[in-house]
């Protein structure tokens, strides 16, 4: 099957006062371990920073490092002139099609700047996204409880009930139908939200919704720091059913992971005070296996609907289809061979990632990546991983993507035949992408990463890959060596050794 995408992680975030574990590297590493062959990440603004520096910041973080191909959505934390200024020139020159607001944290947006950036997303052919749970709300709860003396990690899921994710999900697509924007809903951890996203589907407003893999897969335990993130986990089993129902259905489209990692001590920070927790779970390296298993295993999910909510509907909202999320000629090579009657236990002590736990921990999935091919590269091999840093590129995202802003012209794309089946006719697909959408020179600042060449110096300690007897089943890990460090700078030349 195509190889997955994830669309929501947070790679080297600083976040809470701490910055997450696992980097562009380890991150993307362990992605290709379960069958993850695209993440996009989240160019996220620090304090004073505008929304195009953030992604040149991240742009540096993330080229010379990643293992696979990633995108970058950006996060609004204000709105002014200068941010929709810098909108219009992301889009027009740096490959990027979507814009995060979010509706808590100390960074939240209001009802007015959220319908100014659906506007001029809907302007731009751009997605909006919001992370959606009632700020305001949350942050009274919480003053209470902490005055009550509620001051565990059981005091987040409280403060944080489903009707408060539901009220700000329902408020964005309220916004949404008002400005007539398309709308995509992180985090969905609930039957009240996708009820929401539902109604409004039926009222034909574009929305989609986002599920991630530890929403379906992790039973809240509210008093363990290690589990908090946001919106919570939540705690009935039940809940879990009914996502992955939401999911097979099509109210909900997609399953990310929102990886944002740290470590035990780092949680810690908030052992006095659950707002001082860094809000975040594990997820990109196990989110494929965790989806099968309690999705396809569990008899709820088709193995082709499998497909278009792990990797497809990603690739078509983001505007990567046909080049990614799906497996056909002029398609990237990114190809997953899944064993569904292998098993595999998660572990902390045998993950791939940085961080020092696995909220998966002790789970046995049916479904194992038994090869990943990433752009042609064969980094899973009968189940050893083989990755090199830096193999993995930037990729653009047009604007206007078919599947979001031309429904109708997307229907017309599908080819029925006579037995019925509906075929995508892929070709047309990359006519749209390359003639009327697409960014073909992303500018960059001049990189700080040397490119790897032929001629001129390597940098100290980093291997020639032009020499000829360089190989990459040579590389294949023996003892702890599972990489190949092969940096790509922003903006640099491929070796094309590939
Ligand atoms: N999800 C979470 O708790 N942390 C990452 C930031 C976000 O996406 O809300
Ligand atoms: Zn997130």
């Amino acid at each position: 099957m195509p190889g997955g995408i994830d669309p929501h992680t947070h790679f080297e975030f600083e976040f809470m006062g701490t910055k997450s574990v696992d980097d562009f590297y380890h991150g993307t590493k362990a992605a290709i371990a379960g069958g993850t062959t695209t993440i996009i990440d989240f160019a996220f603004p620090k304090p004073g920073e505008s929304p195009l520096d953030a992604y040149h910041t991240y742009r540096l973080k993330a080229d010379g490092k990643v293992c696979c191909d990633y995108g970058l959505h950006v996060c609004l934390t204000g709105w002014s002139d200068q941010v929709k200024k810098d909108m219009d020139l992301l889009c027009r020159d740096h490959g990027v099609n979507s814009f995060k607001l979010f509706m808590c944290y100390d960074f939240m947006v209001d009802d007015g700047e959220l319908y100014s950036a659906f506007e001029h997303c809907k302007n731009l052919g751009a997605i909006a996204q919001v992370h959606a749970e009632n700020g305001k709300i949350i942050i009274k709860n919480a003053e209470k409880l902490i005055a009550k003396g509620v001051t565990g990690p059981e005091g987040h899921e409280i403060s944080r009930p489903e009707e408060v994710e539901a009220e700000a999900v329902n408020r964005a697509c309220v916004i949404a139908k008002q400005v007539g924007s398309p709308l995509y809903v992180s985090n969905v951890t609930s039957d009240q939200s996708a009820e929401v996203i539902s109604a409004y589907q039926s009222k034909g407003v574009i929305v989609y919704g986002e599920v991630e893999a530890s929403s379906v897969a992790v039973v809240g335990q509210s008093n363990n720091p290690n589990l908090l993130t946001s919106p919570p986990i939540r705690s009935s089993p039940q809940a879990q059913t009914n996502l992955l129902s939401f999911l097979a259905s099509d109210i909900l489209q997609v399953t990310g992971s929102d990886n944002c990692t740290f470590n035990q001590s780092q949680k810690a920070l908030g052992k006095n005070d659950f707002r001082k927790i860094p809000n975040g779970v594990n997820g990109v390296e196990d989110r494929m296996s965790v989806i099968w298993e309690k999705g396809v295993h569990a008899g709820i999910i088709d193995p082709s609907r499998f497909v278009a909510i792990t990797s497809t509907n990603a690739a078509k909202i983001y505007n990567l289809f046909p080049r990614k999320g799906v497996i056909a000629v002029g398609s990237d090579a990114d190809i997953v061979i899944w064993n569904a009657n292998e098993t595999r236990t998660i572990s902390a002590k045998t993950h791939h990632q940085a961080v020092d736990f696995n909220v998966f921990e002790g789970m046995t999935c049916h479904g194992v990546p038994e090869y990943v091919i990433v752009n042609g590269r064969v980094c899973v091999d009968e189940g050893q991983l083989r990755v090199a840093e830096g193999h993995g590129r930037f990729i653009e995202t047009p604007v206007f993507p078919p599947y979001v802003y031309d429904p109708e012209k997307y229907i017309t794309l599908l080819t029925e035949h006579k037995n019925g089946t509906v075929e995508q006719n892929t070709q047309n697909f990359q006519k749209i992408h390359l003639e009327q959408y697409s960014c073909e020179t992303p500018t960059f600042p001049e990189s700080v990463v040397n490119t790897p060449s032929c001629r001129g110096a390597r940098p100290e300690g980093q291997r020639n890959i032009q020499e000829s007897t360089f190989s990459v089943s040579e590389e294949l890990d023996v003892d702890k060596k599972t990489s190949t460090r092969v940096r790509h700078p922003p903006g640099g030349k491929s070796s094309g050794f590939w």
